[in-house]
């Protein structure tokens, strides 16, 4: 035992799961705010914005300024015509049609670069929208086992980053190049403004400093505002999909179930709308005054520059550049504060998306893997403890169960007894809690999950219906021949799909969806439309998947026949033991003719393995594997006791 404990000391030693947890929860402590944290997502979406498109960030930093000195050139050049005009050539500077000319290009510069600019933008965000995705459903496929996806927090979490994914990056990218051009509006006009009057220069910029706290404030409350609510998003998306889900809509029709889930639906949207109203008028609150004092002292400078002007202190030019600058400064900051506020914002919700992206593996993974070599004398189960959650029941109290090589093992048990949950445990979708699994001797924890995966073939209870053609439904068994037809064509027969495949349309080549239709590549929704199956072809269709993946140790059925009528049950099952003749299998399955076979059945009961044996023994030992035969067997026959259901099973 002390030897089981040291290894898993070292083994997490070797695995640095800790470093990456404290990474995660330092990632954690950030993601609502901190200078530190909000510069390096600065860093890391700008790396990502160069990742997309180092010409399109460069276009935009260029246009970015240029914008940025239009309006102060645009000022200056007015201000030095209206005094020309006003005095004549005592007013120096260039002529009067140079600076007409001048204007004429400056204002069409100012139309029209904000076209060029959204056009690079909207490439930009493009290119960086393929990256954060990329980066985003790549850190996903690397979580090795299920537990995330099964946690309703990290499924929020998951959500919230596939928001960040889609705007987050691209927002700060923009803002930030929003914010450089109005730096240099704001650095231009004041420059312009300082020579006319410095005091109003200072008063200007002084008016806008609570606007940018009040700005701040508010960002952070809508970021958290935002994580509050992502529960109720997520429920408000599932009312949505469960509306139009094709799966839903025969049980929403009967038990007439569409106007309750559209009331649920929008009692979640009007608790998410109330909260961001409450939050909008805050804003609104807070905004306005600020507003208003920044318009008082623009019309109060504005009063003491006409009054001073008269006096004969100002030109007329000073006038006009005085007012374009007081506007122009005053717009750029009010506009470099929300595009910083909106950066800050996206910066926050980014930090979700660095979560994710940047989470350790959810299954410890040995820096160097054991080897999985071929099953040479079987899996063993020693002593496994399982449950989902630190506070949750045992699903698995103690199971200790071998399936030696090239034998068959069926596991039969009532509903939540703990059969499925086993089946994840032998592929490593989870790790057991206590005890441990062992491939030939070596512990599951040691080996790469994705090298003993690939020794495993398995049919899920829940197996997935792809929405491709019937080839391809098939050729995912095994990525390495999926286009090899001979094969496919092969599991098809192993699996009793061949025939039913065949009759369709276009064979093999028949796309099978309700959703999507041959031909319409481009979404255009032309094209056949593609075929539906039955639950009981689907499944066969599923069995054929697993059939696919030749030369596999451990083959796993978890109700494997549960969809089938009883002739292509009967029919599954007799090519299902020729196909296991030999191999090491574990069956699961409700439908106890079916297991009899197995060289061994053990009985799972409340986590626990109660009976294990041949058929012959466990039905002379007339225990719960004994029950359970004679009260399917008596559903049949007119059988009441364990021989006379053996006898009428044998008969059938
Ligand atoms: N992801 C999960 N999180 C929490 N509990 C779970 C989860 N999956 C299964 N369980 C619980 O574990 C127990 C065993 O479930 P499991 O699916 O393994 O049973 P089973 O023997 O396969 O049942 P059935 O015959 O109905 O398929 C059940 O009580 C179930 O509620």
């Amino acid at each position: 035992m002390s030897g089981a404990r040291e290894s898993r000391e070292e083994r997490e030693e070797r695995t640095g799961q800790e470093d990456q947890d404290a990474r995660a929860g330092d990632t954690a402590r950030g993601r609502t705010g901190g200078a530190r944290a909000l510069l390096s997502r600065t860093a890391e979406a700008l790396a990502l914005s160069l990742r997309a498109g180092p010409f399109g960030c460069l276009c935009s930093a260029l246009l970015a300024t240029v914008q940025g000195l239009l309006p102060a050139g645009i000022a200056l050049l007015t201000k030095w015509l209206l005094d020309r005009l006003q005095h004549g050539p005592a007013a120096g500077g260039p002529q009067p049609l140079a600076l007409v000319a001048g204007l004429a290009l400056l204002t069409t510069l100012y139309a029209l670069l904000p076209q060029l600019s959204e056009y690079v933008q909207a490439r930009l965000r493009r290119g960086i929208v393929l990256v954060v995705q990329d980066r985003l459903y790549g850190a996903v496929n690397r979580f090795t086992g299920m537990a995330r996806f099964e946690s309703p927090a990290f499924l929020d979490r998951l959500r919230l980053a596939q928001e960040a994914a889609v705007t987050a990056p691209e927002r700060i990218t923009a803002s930030l190049f929003a914010v450089v051009q109005q730096s240099l509006t704001v650095a231009g006009l004041i420059t312009v403004l300082f020579t006319i009057s410095p005091p109003m220069t200072l008063i200007t910029v002084a008016a806008a400093a609570p606007v940018l706290l009040v700005e701040t404030a508010l960002s952070r409350e809508r970021a958290r505002m935002t994580l509050s609510l992502s529960p109720r998003n997520r429920r408000q998306l599932f009312y949505q999909r469960m509306l139009l889900d094709l799966a839903a809509v025969k049980e929403i029709r009967l038990f007439g179930l569409g106007g309750f889930l559209l009331r649920r639906m929008n009692d979640e949207t009007r608790v998410i709308n109330a909260a961001e109203e409450r939050l909008d008028r805050r804003a609104l609150l807070r905004q306005a005054p600020l507003t208003a004092l920044g318009t008082v002292i623009a019309a109060g400078g504005l009063a003491w520059m006409i009054l001073a002007a008269a006096d004969g202190r100002f030109t007329i030019g000073d006038v006009s550049a005085f007012i374009a600058s007081v506007s122009g400064v005053q717009g750029a900051l009010v506009g470099m504060l929300l595009q910083g506020a909106g950066a800050y914002q996206a910066l926050l919700l980014l930090g979700h998306f660095t979560d994710v992206t940047t989470a350790g593996p959810d299954l410890p993974v040995r820096r160097e893997p054991l080897p999985t070599g071929p099953l040479r004398r079987g899996v063993e189960l020693d002593d496994v403890w399982f449950r989902y959650g630190d506070d949750g029941p045992w699903v698995l109290r103690g199971v200790s169960l071998t399936i030696p090589y090239g034998s068959s093992l069926a596991l039969v048990g009532l509903n939540g007894a703990g059969k499925s949950t086993l089946v994840k445990l032998l592929c490593r979708l989870y790790d057991p809690v206590r005890g441990a699994i062992r491939w030939d001797g070596t512990d599951l924890r040691d080996m790469d999950p994705g090298r003993l995966r690939d020794r495993i073939s398995a049919v899920f209870q829940d197996y997935v219906e792809y929405d491709f053609t019937a080839a391809d439904n098939i050729g995912l068994g095994d990525l390495a021949h999926h286009g090899e037809l001979d094969r496919i064509v092969a599991a098809a027969r192993a699996a009793d799909a061949h025939d039913l495949v065949s009759a369709l349309p276009r064979g093999y080549a028949t796309l099978l969806s309700r959703v999507f239709t041959e031909g319409s590549g481009e979404g255009s929704g032309e094209g056949e439309a593609g075929v539906s199956l039955s639950g009981g072809q689907w499944q066969r269709l599923a069995l054929a998947r697993a059939m696919m993946r030749e030369g596999r140790d451990l083959l796993i059925l978890d109700e494997p026949s549960a969809g089938l009528d009883a002739a292509a049950e009967e029919r599954v099952h007799r090519r299902l033991r020729a196909y296991r003749a030999g191999a090491t299998s574990l069956l699961i399955s409700h439908r106890l003719g079916a297991v009899r076979r197995a060289d061994r059945i053990a009985v799972l009961e409340e986590g626990r393995i109660t009976e294990a044996g041949s058929h012959r023994e466990l039905m002379r030992r007339a225990g719960t594997y004994a029950r359970l035969f004679t009260i399917q067997a008596s559903g049949y026959t007119d059988a009441h006791g364990p021989e006379e259901a053996e006898e009428a099973e044998e008969r059938c």
